[in-house]
């Protein structure tokens, strides 16, 4: 409570605080949670690898492939899979095949599948082919913006709400994403209040959950807090989500600097694969697997086998003739082999 005057400390009691400022029962509840380290008992992981993680591909990555992809993961128990993105085509040209990808899936009645739409274009084609989420995808960095979607951020907030107002009309539930929360490939760092502002923005338009995406990885536990705290003003804990990329290797303690601070939603990448073709240097997102091995390991529930989850990013990185960002693969590979060598050598 430093920012109160003691005067207004000692006059009010806290009920009456409560009652005046309602924001304030939040944030002590949040800032109590931050101290005392109460991690969340569940965690939801929206998986982002056969969209995010895939769209960077310089090679066409063959359609049946991101197929068969996604079908490993809706085994998994992931709860959340962005399916492809209902961009141009010009702009993004490994998303191309959307359409099909969406159409050929087996959806499991226990995941869903967002897929992203920029604009009204984006929203007709999503529905027609299918699609019954999807995500709209503003930034903090007007220049960032302008790059990536080619307008401003106020332009496209305008083209969002019509898209959540169409969607709106059809049930059909919007997520949406803010970029460069945690700093900006051309810009440099970002206010944390402008974070706050186009969070709001999106949540007041009607948006269920709204993604903070560190895309450029640039992010520290110091910088995560911080901007967290700012946009925890403005829009509930349960309504947020985060989305780190491993650039500087801050990913996982971002995250769990975000789970202390009450944030339950992280998204991931199977593998690590990933980055922004619009965000030169960008790296992957966090990995999936790291992200629950570090949950599982803390007692956070996630419904998700791990196991699962590696066998699908063996398959990607096979397919992709790559290997694994993630750490805990890449140890379970290590580790089987090692177990092999020993029973060869018995
Ligand atoms: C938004 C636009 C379309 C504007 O692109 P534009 O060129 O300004 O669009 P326009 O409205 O001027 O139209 C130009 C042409 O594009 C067509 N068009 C218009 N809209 C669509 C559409 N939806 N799908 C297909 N075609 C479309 C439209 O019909 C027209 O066709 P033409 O008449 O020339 O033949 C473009 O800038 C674009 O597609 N950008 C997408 C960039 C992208 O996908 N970036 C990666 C995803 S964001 C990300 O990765 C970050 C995130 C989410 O992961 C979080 C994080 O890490 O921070």
């Amino acid at each position: 409570m430093g920012n109160f005057p003691t005067t207004v400390k000692h006059c009010l009691s806290y009920e009456e605080l409560i009652q005046d400022y309602p924001w304030l029962a939040r944030w002590l509840q949040e800032e109590k949670r931050a101290l005392t380290h109460e991690y969340p008992e569940y965690v939801k992981i929206v998986e982002v690898g056969p969209r995010d993680g895939l769209q960077n591909e310089k090679e066409m990555v063959p359609t049946g492939v991101k197929i068969q992809l996604i079908d490993m993961l809706s085994e998994t128990g992931l709860p959340v899979i962005e399916a492809t993105s209902f961009v141009s085509s010009k702009w993004v040209p490994q998303m191309a095949d959307h359409t099909e990808v969406l159409q050929a899936i087996h959806r499991s009645s226990h995941v869903r599948y967002p897929v992203l739409t920029p604009n009204m274009h984006g929203f007709q084609d999503a529905v027609a082919a299918g699609a019954t989420e999807v995500a709209v995808f503003g930034s903090a960095s007007e220049t960032f913006s302008r790059k990536n979607i080619n307008c401003s951020i106020d332009e496209s907030i305008l083209r969002f709400e019509e898209v959540i107002y169409a969607a709106k009309q059809q049930q059909i539930p919007v997520r949406g994403y803010v970029s460069c929360a945690l700093g900006c490939p051309y810009e440099g760092p970002i206010d944390p209040t402008k974070v706050a502002e186009v969070v709001k923005r999106l949540y007041e338009l009607g948006c269920y959950e709204v993604s903070l995406g560190d895309t450029i990885g640039v992010g520290t536990p110091g910088s995560m807090a911080k901007m967290l705290h700012s946009v925890m003003k403005e829009v509930p804990s349960s309504a947020l989500a985060v989305h780190c990329h491993d650039t500087y290797g801050q990913a996982l303690t971002n995250i769990l600097t975000a789970l202390q601070m009450g944030i339950c939603t992280v998204d991931s990448s199977v593998a690590g694969l990933g980055g922004c073709p619009y965000a030169q240097g960008a790296s992957g997102n966090v990995s999936t697997e790291d992200v629950l091995y570090m949950l599982h390991g803390m007692g956070i529930k996630t419904g998700v086998d791990l196991s699962k989850v590696i066998e699908a990013g063996d398959f990607i990185c096979k397919a992709l003739n790559r290997k694994t960002n993630s750490k805990v693969a890449q140890a379970r590979g290590d580790y089987s082999k090692h177990c092999c060598m020993k029973k060869i050598k018995t």
